[in-house]
């Protein structure tokens, strides 16, 4: 039996990344969701919220970590992300191995990271996948968003490494400039090339 191949996704705020790992899901290819880890760590009842209570006072409640004020208190501030990140991350990375365990036999899966290029998460990836857009496109998809300021965007893109810099390290750039018919087949070309790779 070969080793099950491992796929790291991922690409900057609002480059379609999630798009795309639903397209993934839809061609049976078990996605971890780091993003989707974090909120249920962070969610009502989550595992993390007194860790994260103690470290930033009023920030939870019933309703788990209220990430509005969390957010605001993070970005923009280098060593108060630090803080949330040494409380977050290691929760994060096991749930990653338990999900491997839980999928050790399926030929291919892909782990999800938005910040794989930001954090160093490589270690044990066959291969890495960037999600990618012209920048005008990536701007008006955030700034759409309910909740986003121009300032809040400006904060998060200056945290993130730049996407000519992720499209150089990557082995495959998916590109969602186009439209999602054609994302969808360079999506399936890549599960396929990777299946067949020995
Ligand atoms: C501060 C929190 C609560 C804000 O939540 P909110 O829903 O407002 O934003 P969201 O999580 O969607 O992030 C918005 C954008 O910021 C980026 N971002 C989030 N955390 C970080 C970080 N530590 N460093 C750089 N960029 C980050 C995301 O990739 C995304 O592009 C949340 O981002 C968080 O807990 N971050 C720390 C944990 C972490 O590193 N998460 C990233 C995925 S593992
Ligand atoms: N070809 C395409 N591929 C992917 N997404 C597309 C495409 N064309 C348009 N879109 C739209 O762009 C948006 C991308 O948002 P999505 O939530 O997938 O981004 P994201 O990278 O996961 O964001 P974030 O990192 O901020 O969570 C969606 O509304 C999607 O419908």
């Amino acid at each position: 039996m070969t080793r099950c191949k491992i796929l790291g996704l991922t690409g900057s705020i609002g480059m379609g990344k999630s798009t795309v790992a639903g397209m993934l899901r839809d061609l049976g290819v078990p996605v971890f969701d780091a993003d989707a880890a974090v909120h249920e760590l962070q969610g009502p009842g989550g595992a993390l919220l007194d860790a994260i209570e103690r470290e930033f006072p009023g920030t939870t409640g019933a309703d788990g970590v209220d990430r509005q004020q969390l957010g605001a208190a993070v970005f923009g501030n280098p060593e108060a992300l630090a803080r949330l990140e040494r409380i977050v991350h290691p929760a994060v990375a096991g749930m990653r191995q338990a999900f491997l365990r839980d999928h050790a036999e399926a030929p291919l899966i892909v782990f999800d990271i938005p910040l794989l290029y930001e954090k160093g998460g490589h270690a044990g990836l066959d291969a890495v996948a960037v999600v990618s857009a012209p920048a005008q496109a990536q701007r008006e998809r955030v700034l759409a968003r309910p909740g986003m300021t121009v300032e809040k965007f400006e904060k998060i893109l200056a945290l993130q490494v730049p996407d000519a810099e992720k499209r150089a390290r990557a082995d495959f750039v998916i590109d969602t400039g186009t439209s999602l018919a054609e994302t969808r087949e360079q999506v399936a070309g890549i599960v396929e090339a990777l299946k067949r790779e020995e």
